[in-house]
């Protein structure tokens, strides 16, 4: 039988699955990261008015153009508290930064480059040029300009932008709600002691942290048993739950107690694919069951994370509206590497900085899926096509970063 490549099996993913339009409000704080439903016109202009960009004097160029020349301070404008006369000839207002130009001045002198006389007098000792250290109104924005194109992925730069357009809430994307649910007699959730023949359920975790840093909100269904009613009542809560996409973890092989696929069948789930040329994550399954994605992922800790790196992250910034995200970087090979079979491979490694900023993958010799520890030491995957030939050490590899 030949098995579906990753890459194939991906792009089915992305292509089935029809981001959704829901769309929310929310004040400034909490856009961190989210994606612009609607471009964002700026509300106020900025600036609104000429002001200073210095502490100094706000002078005539006129009265400046020779080193030397001495000015009667009339006055003050600092931010917030502008000079509501003009600077005649011979005339100047001391001025602090961001306090608005006074009428008939055009130039700042920085305070550096004057001196005080006596007599609220002051004398120039430098000839900048004309309209120096003057910030002009709409430099920056004219109100009605758009500021922020829809799409735009809300970082420190954008929210301030936002911000000082005087937008307090904006309209972002909804957060793609992506339900999890492990499966299997033998699971207790982390804290309990469990018994002879039970393990705790770690999957979840990785899974949803991977659905954060990647937009997506989770809805935890917990842990239910190897039994079609309690599958079925979890797959009936996501869909209540208006999830976009439910993740089901363990159960996807050919075992007797794998009914996660034959209990999504009988609710009516449309199967798209079931198996992969992937190692870890051969068992992976996706289907559709009205509208949402179904994502079957393997219970195998290393496998169940390593799919979820290769498909649910894509397929949750793809419904969060984000662009996709690179992972793959290149490495030389610390240690050889046999030839490959037909499945693609994604070997746990250790990842070290040589002096010349290139990196050196060191594979690690156990690479069982069920070994949390060995990944979690991991700093990338070294990826291997089907049927690589066999490498040596210093060989260049491709690699997928973890972090
Ligand atoms: N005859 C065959 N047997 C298996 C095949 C196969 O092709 N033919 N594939 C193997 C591969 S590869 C994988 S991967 C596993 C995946 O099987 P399942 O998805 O059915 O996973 P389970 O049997 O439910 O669990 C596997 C393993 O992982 C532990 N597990 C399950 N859920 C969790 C969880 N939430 N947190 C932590 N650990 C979990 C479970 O106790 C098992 O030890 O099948 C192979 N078998
Ligand atoms: O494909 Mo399984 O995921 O090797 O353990």
């Amino acid at each position: 039988m030949s098995l579906l490549s990753v890459e194939d099996a991906l792009a089915r993913v992305i292509e089935k699955a029809r981001p959704h339009g829901r769309t929310e409000r929310l004040p400034l704080h909490d856009c961190l990261g989210r994606v612009l439903a609607e471009d964002i016109t700026a509300r106020v202009t900025h600036p609104a008015f000429d002001n200073s960009a210095m502490d100094g004097y706000a002078v005539r160029h006129e009265d400046i153009v020779n080193i030397g020349a001495q000015l009667v301070v009339i006055g003050q404008s600092a931010a917030g508290h502008g000079f509501q006369g003009e600077v005649r000839a011979g005339e100047t207002v001391r001025i602090f930064t961001g306090a608005p130009l006074p009428a008939g001045a055009d130039t700042v002198i920085i305070q550096e480059d004057t001196e005080k006389l006596s007599g609220g007098k002051i004398r120039t000792l430098f000839a900048p040029a004309k309209g120096r250290h003057i910030r002009l109104a709409g430099q920056d924005f004219v109100e009605g300009d758009i500021a922020l194109a829809a799409g735009s992925v809300l970082d420190a730069g954008r929210l301030t932008l936002a911000a000082s357009t005087s937008h307090e809430r904006l309209p972002v994307f909804e957060k793609p709600r992506i339900a999890i649910v492990a499966t299997g007699d033998e699971l207790l959730p982390p804290g309990s002691a469990p018994g002879a023949d039970q393990i705790i359920a770690s999957n979840t975790y990785g899974v949803a942290a991977i659905v954060r840093e990647n937009g997506g909100e989770v809805l935890d269904l917990g842990i239910v048993p190897d039994d079609e009613a309690a599958i079925s009542a979890a797959v009936a809560k996501a869909q209540d739950a208006g999830a976009d996409v439910l993740v089901t973890l363990g159960g996807a092989s050919v075992g007797d107690h794998d009914l996660v696929q034959s209990t999504l069948l009988s609710r009516g789930m449309v199967l798209d694919f079931w198996r992969i040329a992937m190692r870890p994550g051969k068992p992976l399954m996706v289907g559709e069951l009205s509208g949402m994605t179904v994502l079957g992922l393997p219970g195998n800790p290393v496998s169940s994370l390593v799919c979820a790196l290769l498909f649910l992250e894509p397929l949750t910034r793809h419904l969060a509206h984000l662009p996709p995200r690179s992972r793959m970087t290149t490495a030389r090979l610390a240690t050889p590497l046999p030839a490959n079979d037909r499945r693609q491979d994604y070997v746990r490694a250790r990842l070290t900085v040589e002096s010349d900023g290139s990196l050196v993958a060191h594979p690690f010799a156990r690479q069982d899926s069920s070994m949390m520890n060995v990944f979690a030491q991991s700093d990338g995957l070294i990826v291997r096509v089907p049927h690589a030939a066999a490498t040596s050490s210093g060989d260049p590899c491709n690699v997928l970063r973890l972090r």
